[in-house]
C-alpha cells in the first residue's frame, strides 16, 4: 500500500508501504494513484514528497507479479502523471531506487538522496529493460554514454556519483524525508517545465551518434554471448538519442514486450530468487538456517599459499578479516607476500578504497594460527598432508575454533576424524580464482554441526560469495556434475568429434569457452594428477581391449595420452589446441591433433562418424544434468536452486539459462530423459547415461515446474 498525509502545513507525504523493499506491486501502485489525486486535489498541498517506509525507497517493480496477469493501475501511465502534476514533486531516495523505483523517481521533479542511498536500473540482469520510461528519460537526463553504462550494466551507482552524473539534486546526511519536505517547500510554486525530464532532449554526444552506437552495440553483442536483454537496452537508449520521447516510449515497450515474455527473462528471474532461496539452507538431517546461529568469526587463518590460498587470503581481507596466512616454504611465503599485496593493491586501485594490507599477516610456523576463529587449509590435494595438518591444527588453535578445507573432492569427514572436535569441521570449496568467483560450496559432512555450517555460510557471504550448502561425497555437487560432462567431451572425440567441434558447440550455447579450451587454460595436468590418484590413468595400458575401460565402464585415454606426450596445454605451448609458443593464449587448430585422433581411432577400431553440435550438446548437459538429478536423489543438494548456483557462479553455465535443472525444466523432462534412453541405448557401458530414477519418477508424476521439484522429491521420498 501507500500512506498519505500531510505535514509541515502544506506537502503531502506519500510514503510506499510494503515490506521488505517497497516493490511496486498492484496495491502499491493502487496506493500511489490514490495518494496523487488527493494530494493534487488538495488546495492546501503545494508541493508532495515521496518516500518509502523502513529506510528503502523502492526496490523496482515486484517481480513476484511478473508471472500473473496485470491487476491496478499500471506503472508508466502512474509515473506519467507524477510528471505532468502541477505541484512539485520530490523522491527522497533512501537505501535503494532501483529499478522501476529509480525509474519512478525520474518522474518526479526533484530527487533529494541519503548519502548511503544507491541508484540503479538493474533490470538487464532480470533478462528485461528499464521500460516504465526509464530507458528514455535516464538519457535525457545524464547523457547517452553514462545511461547506456548504467542501463547496460545494471550496476548501483552510490549517492555521490548520482550527485556528480546529475541524477540528483542533492544528497544529505540527515534525515531524507525532513530534508526533502524542506526542500519541498522550497520550491512550492516554481515554474515545472523545465524538471519534466520527458521534455528534455538528450544532451548532444561528442562525435558521431551512429558510430557511437554501432561500438557500443558490436561490444555488448561480444561479451553478451546469447544474451538478449544488453542488446534491447542498447536499441532502447538509440531510441531515445533518436526519436522524440512518445515515438521512443513505443519503442522502449515493443522492445519490453519481447523481452518480457522470454525464456532468459525467465531464467535469470528464476536465478534471482534462487540466489536468495540457497541463503535459507537446510539439510537432511533436518538442520536449518532460521534454527542455527553463526558463531562469531573475528580472525582467520588460512594454511598454504598457493594459487588458492592466496585467493582466499585476499578474498578475507578485502572483506575487513584480519588474516594469519602460513607457508612453510619460505621460498613459497616470499613469494606469496608479494603477490598478495599485489592482489590487494591492484584491487583497492579498481574499486578506489584503500588496500586492506595491514589486515594480512604471515608465518612460517603453524603456531600462529593459535588465536583465531576459524581456518581455511588450502594446501595441496593430498589426503596424507591434510590429515596432517588437521591434527596439527586440532592441538594448535582454540577448542572451539572452526576448521574448514578448501579441498575440491575428498572426504570432508576423513579430516573431520583427525581432530578433536568433528563436530567442527566443515569444507569451504572456493573456486579459482578466489577472490573473483562468486561460489563457494560449503560442504558439512556427517558430523558437521548446524552451527560450523552456518558459520561457514555466514562468512562466505560476508566475503561477497554465493555460498551454497552441500553434503559431503567425491567432488562435492559442482565436480562430481562436472566428471560425466567431461567424460562426454572425451568420447565424441573417440567418435569422430574435434576438440573445435564441441568447443564450438557449448560456446554457441552460451558457455564463455568449451571444455577443451578450458582444459588447455588451467593445465591438462591437473585433470591427469587426479585420474593418476583414482586408478584410471594407468601407465603402459594405450593398446588392447583394455586400454578404453577402466573399473568395468568404458573410459578414454586421451587426456592421458596427450600428458604423456607433455602437451599440458596453454603452460607447454599445446594440448587439445596449438599456442604457439609455452604461455600463449590464442587457440588454433591443431593438425597434429587431428592426425592423432585419426590415428587413435583407427589403432582401437574406432569408425569416426560426422557428429553434430546438437549431439555434443545433448551428451554433455544431459550427463551432467542426469548426475544432478542423482545428486538430488541422494540428498547432496537440497534442491534444484542449489545446482544451479553452482553452475552459473562456479562453472560459466550462461546465467541467461539459468542453471542446468532450470534449462533441464525448460527443455521439458520427458524430452531429456527419452534423449538419456537413445543415448544409453547406443552406450550401454556408459553408466552416466543411464536415466537416473529420480528423472523418470518427476517425469512419472506429471513433470512439475522447477520451483516445486523439492516438494515433490520430498513426497517421492515419503512413499518410498
Ligand atoms: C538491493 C535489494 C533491493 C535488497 O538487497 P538485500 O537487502 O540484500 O535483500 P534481499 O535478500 O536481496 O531481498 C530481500 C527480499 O526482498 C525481495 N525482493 C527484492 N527486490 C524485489 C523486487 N523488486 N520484487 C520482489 N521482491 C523483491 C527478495 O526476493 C527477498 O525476499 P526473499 O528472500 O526472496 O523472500 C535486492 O533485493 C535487489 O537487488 N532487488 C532487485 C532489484 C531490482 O532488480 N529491481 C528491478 C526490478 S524490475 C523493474 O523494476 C522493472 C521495471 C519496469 C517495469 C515495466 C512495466 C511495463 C511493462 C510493460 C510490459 C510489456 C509486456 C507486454 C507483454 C504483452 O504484450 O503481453
Amino acid at each position: 500500500m501507500a500512506q498519505y498525509s500531510r505535514i509541515s502545513g502544506s506537502v503531502g507525504l506519500i510514503t510506499l508501504k510494503s515490506l521488505p523493499v517497497n516493490a511496486l506491486g498492484a496495491v502499491v501502485r493502487q496506493g500511489i494513484v490514490d495518494s496523487l489525486k488527493t494530494a493534487l486535489q488538495d488546495p492546501k498541498v503545494t508541493s508532495v514528497v515521496i518516500c518509502g517506509q523502513n529506510g528503502v525507497f523502492c526496490g523496482g517493480a515486484d517481480i513476484k507479479e511478473f508471472g500473473d496477469s496485470e491487476s491496478g493501475p499500471p506503472l508508466i501511465p502512474m509515473i506519467h502523471a507524477i510528471e505532468a502534476g502541477n505541484k512539485p514533486m520530490v523522491a527522497a531516495i533512501e537505501g535503494f531506487a532501483l529499478g522501476g523505483g529509480l525509474e519512478l523517481a525520474l518522474g518526479c521533479h526533484y530527487r533529494i538522496a541519503h548519502s548511503k542511498a544507491r541508484l540503479g536500473l538493474p533490470e538487464v540482469t532480470l533478462g528485461l529493460l528499464p521500460a516504465a520510461g526509464g530507458s528514455q528519460r535516464l538519457p535525457r537526463l545524464i547523457g547517452v554514454p553514462a545511461a547506456l553504462d548504467l542501463i547496460i550494466t545494471g550496476r548501483h551507482v552510490t549517492a555521490a556519483e548520482a550527485l556528480q552524473l546529475g541524477i540528483v539534486d542533492q544528497v544529505t546526511d540527515h534525515h531524507t524525508v525532513d530534508a526533502a519536505v524542506k526542500f519541498a517547500l522550497s520550491v512550492a510554486g516554481r515554474p515545472l517545465d523545465a524538471r519534466r525530464i520527458s521534455s528534455y532532449s538528450c544532451p548532444p554526444v561528442s562525435g558521431d551518434l551512429d558510430a557511437l552506437f554501432e561500438e557500443v552495440m558490436r561490444k555488448v553483442r561480444r561479451g553478451a554471448r546469447g544474451a538478449i536483454a544488453p542488446v534491447a537496452c542498447v536499441q532502447a537508449v538509440r531510441a531515445a538519442a533518436t526519436l522524440p520521447y512518445a515515438r521512443g516510449m513505443e519503442r522502449e515497450r515493443e522492445l519490453m514486450a519481447t523481452l518480457f515474455t522470454s525464456g532468459q527473462a525467465r531464467a535469470l528471474q528464476y536465478s534471482f530468487f534462487a540466489q536468495r532461496a540457497v541463503s535459507r539452507w537446510s539439510t537432511p538431517s533436518g538442520a536449518r538456517w532460521d534454527a542455527s546461529a553463526p558463531k562469531p568469526v573475528r580472525k582467520v587463518a588460512v594454511i598454504g599459499l598457493g594459487t588458492m590460498g592466496r585467493g582466499i587470503a585476499v578474498a578475507l581481507a578485502q572483506a575487513g578479516f584480519p588474516v594469519v596466512s602460513v607457508e612453510t616454504q619460505e621460498k613459497q611465503l616470499t613469494e606469496a607476500k608479494r603477490a598478495v599485496s599485489q592482489m590487494l593493491e591492484r584491487g583497492a586501485k579498481r574499486r578506489g578504497v584503500a588496500a586492506p594490507l595491514d589486515k594480512m599477516s604471515y608465518s612460517s610456523n603453524i603456531q600462529a594460527v593459535a588465536d583465531v576463529d576459524l581456518v581455511i587449509e588450502a594446501v595441496f590435494e593430498d589426503m596424507g598432508l591434510k590429515k596432517k595438518i588437521f591434527q596439527q591444527l586440532s592441538a594448535v588453535c582454540k577448542p572451539d575454533a572452526l576448521l574448514c578445507t578448501n579441498t575440491s573432492s575428498l572426504d570432508v569427514d576423513q579430516l573431520a576424524s583427525q581432530t578433536r572436535n568433528p563436530e567442527l569441521v566443515v569444507g569451504m570449496h572456493f573456486f579459482a580464482p578466489a577472490h573473483v568467483m562468486k561460489l563457494l560450496e560449503v560442504v558439512y559432512g556427517p558430523r558437521s554441526s548446524p552451527q560450523a555450517l552456518a558459520t561457514a555460510m555466514q562468512l562466505g557471504k560476508k566475503m561477497g560469495k554465493v555460498s551454497v550448502a552441500v553434503g559431503n561425497c567425491p567432488g562435492f555437487v559442482g565436480n562430481r556434475m562436472l566428471k560425466a560432462y567431461v567424460e562426454q567431451a572425451f568420447f565424441l572425440l573417440e567418435e569422430g568429434a574435434t576438440p573445435e567441434l564441441v568447443d564450438s558447440a557449448l560456446e554457441e550455447f552460451g558457455f564463455s569457452m568449451g571444455f577443451f579450451k578450458v582444459s588447455d587454460l588451467s593445465g591438462l595436468d591437473v585433470g591427469w594428477k587426479v585420474r593418476k590418484e583414482d586408478g584410471l590413468a594407468l601407465p603402459g595400458v594405450s593398446t588392447g581391449p583394455s586400454a578404453r575401460i577402466r573399473q568395468g565402464r568404458r573410459y578414454s585415454p586421451l587426456g592421458d595420452l596427450l600428458c604423456q606426450r607433455g602437451r599440458f596445454g596453454q603452460k607447454t605451448g599445446s594440448g587439445w589446441y596449438q599456442y604457439g609458443k609455452p604461455g600463449g593464449r590464442v587457440a588454433t587448430p591443431d593438425p597434429w591433433l587431428h592426425s592423432f585422433l585419426e590415428e587413435y581411432r583407427a589403432q582401437h577400431g574406432l569408425v569416426p562418424r560426422r557428429i553434430d553440435p546438437q549431439e555434443v550438446l545433448e551428451r554433455c548437459l544431459y550427463a551432467l544434468i542426469n548426475e544432478g538429478f542423482r545428486i538430488l536423489e541422494d540428498g547432496i543438494a537440497a534442491g534444484p536452486e542449489d545446482i544451479d548456483c553452482i553452475y552459473v557462479f562456479g562453472y560459466g553455465w550462461p546465467h541467461y539459462r539459468g542453471g542446468p535443472m532450470f534449462y533441464a525444466a525448460m527443455v521439458g523432462l520427458p524430452k531429456v530423459l527419452e534423449r538419456l534412453e537413445h543415448y544409453y541405448r547406443a552406450h550401454p557401458d556408459v553408466p552416466d547415461l543411464q536415466p537416473c530414477s529420480l528423472l523418470r519418477r518427476l517425469v512419472a508424476s506429471g513433470s512439475p515446474p522447477v520451483q516445486k521439484w523439492k516438494e515433490a522429491i520430498k513426497k517421492l521420498h515419503s512413499q518410498l
